[in-house]
């Protein structure tokens, strides 16, 4: 097993409060690994450490072995981390298509070649994301018109484009109807394997659905980490969740 994204030990002290508190996991190639945890334990914070939003005061992020603690976020992103947030950050001006080509290249010159020349795997892999987030029918929509739904799919479709090495999702179904809901788990289902994904979730039946090994967060700290059925029988699990809205 290779692993894609080491956090050792890693800290943040907001003026005496550790939001992330010495929290350590091991993130394999291709694996999708849940986040979960009560209200407040972290989870956000511990996605803006490894993203470079926020500045950790102890521990490391490896990202195949290489450090990348502390990295200015573009850096961070430049070498394979890749973000989508609740908002997203697609091009609203642009066709889905031209936002899926735009992505292919960090290039800014790619913005006047958008219809001129495009290397043959770069196509072939905008088809490919074309077909796992079924934006088809809306390739020559302008992004600000697409639905919800349409809009979170295809910025995951811009990470993949990008060929993000491992991809950080935080709630990636806020928001979303139940039907958008059902086809993001089925995204991201085919995702694993080829994709390295690590995913903050409160939605249990969505995570039901998506989730192998989960990480549980809990004042910072891991509380436990394994295998969704063994966590949701965890007694310390379910203590942490008491009176937050829990693990049900
Ligand atoms: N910049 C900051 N300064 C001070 N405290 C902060 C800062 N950012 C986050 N916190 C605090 O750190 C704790 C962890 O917040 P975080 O958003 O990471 O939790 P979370 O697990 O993502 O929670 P939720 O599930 O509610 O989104 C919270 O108590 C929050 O108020």
């Amino acid at each position: 097993m290779v692993a894609a994204l080491t956090i050792d030990g890693l800290e943040v002290d907001f003026g005496g409060f550790k939001a992330v508190n010495g929290m350590s996991t091991v993130i394999n190639r291709g694996e999708l690994r849940v986040v979960l945890g009560p209200n407040g334990a972290g989870k956000t914070t511990l996605m803006d450490l490894i993203s470079g939003k926020t500045a950790s005061t102890a521990g490391e992020v490896r990202l195949f072995g290489r450090e990348i603690t502390n990295r200015p976020e573009h850096q961070i992103a430049r070498a394979g981390v890749g973000r989508k947030f609740q908002i997203p950050s697609v091009f609203r001006d642009l066709t889905v298509r031209d936002n899926l080509s735009v992505a292919v290249s960090h290039e800014p010159r790619v913005f006047r070649n958008l219809r001129l020349g495009m290397a043959a795997a770069d196509r072939a892999r905008i088809e490919e994301v074309i077909e796992l987030t079924g934006l088809e029918p809306v390739l020559d929509v302008v992004a600000g018109d697409l639905s919800h739904g349409q809009m979170q799919w295809l910025e995951l479709g811009m990470l993949i484009t990008q060929q993000a090495k491992v991809i950080l999702l935080d709630e990636p179904t806020a928001g979303m109807t139940q039907a958008e809901t059902s086809k993001t788990a089925d995204i991201i289902l085919r995702l694993k394997g080829s994709h390295t994904l690590l995913v903050v979730e409160h939605d249990m039946a969505f995570v039901r659905k998506i989730a192998e090994r989960v990480t549980v967060m809990h004042m910072g700290k891991l509380l436990a980490e394994g295998p969704m059925a063994k966590i949701e029988q965890d007694p310390a699990v379910r203590d942490a969740y008491l009176g937050s809205g829990g693990v049900q």
